[in-house]
């Protein structure tokens, strides 16, 4: 299984490359902030509870986003593997993701991360948010509170994957062409030292 979890800001290109990875490596593609849309768009609780939160660019419960990666694990048993986009954004989450997959005698090959200055994603953002009919990404301050929240919340999930050996970070500005096959070189990297020590590895995640 290759399980690749992509990372950064707000805005920084992640579901642009997911797009692209899913396609290259047959991989599926998890979005958390798509589910919790999907439930807001079905008229679930947990998407009336999840909209509050989301419309002011704060986080969503812990519990709330693990109960539906558990779920889409279970119910993607055949998977080659999978894109985690958007999760873990805490460290809990992570350390959550690492015994759902050691369940499914799987883990997590790398962490990708995609770097862009705050101007270029609130620009980014507002754009986005003239078409995708997302209240987050109308209103610059909510932009903003979600770029503080991803720098004081979030990024530290970043330290959780280097302690493992598995963080890269990459330049996300530039043609999306050349970040992808960068995103590559990196995942690639990682699946041959996986291929080559699978026990060893999966030990350490069980550890
Ligand atoms: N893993 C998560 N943990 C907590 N909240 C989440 C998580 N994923 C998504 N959300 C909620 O959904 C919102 C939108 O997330 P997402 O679609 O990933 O967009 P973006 O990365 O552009 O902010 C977040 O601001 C947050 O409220």
């Amino acid at each position: 299984m290759l399980n690749i979890v992509l990372f950064g800001p707000p805005g920084a290109g992640k579901g642009t490359q997911s797009q692209k990875l899913i396609a290259h490596y047959h991989l599926v593609h998890l979005s958390t902030g798509d589910l919790l849309r999907a439930q807001i768009a079905q008229g679930t609780e947990l998407g009336l509870r999840a909209k509050k939160l989301m419309d002011e660019g704060l986080l969503v419960p812990d519990e709330v986003v693990i109960g539906m990666i558990d779920s889409a694990l279970s119910a993607n048993e055949e998977a080659a593997g999978f894109i985690f986009d958007g999760f873990p954004r805490t460290v809990p989450q992570a350390e959550s993701l690492d015994r759902l997959l050691a369940q499914h005698r799987a883990q997590i090959g790398c962490m990708v991360a995609l770097e862009v200055k705050e101007e270029e994603l609130v620009t980014r953002l507002l754009e986005r948010g003239k078409t995708s009919n997302r209240p987050d990404d109308q209103d610059e301050t909510k932009i903003r509170r979600r770029v503080t929240v991803y720098n004081t919340e979030t990024a530290q999930v970043a330290g959780y994957y280097a302690a493992q050996h598995k963080f890269h970070a990459l330049n996300g500005t530039g043609a999306i062409d050349d970040i992808f096959g960068q995103v590559c070189a990196v995942i690639d990297q990682h699946r041959a030292a996986l291929d080559e020590a699978p026990a060893a590895a999966t030990e350490e995640v069980q550890a």
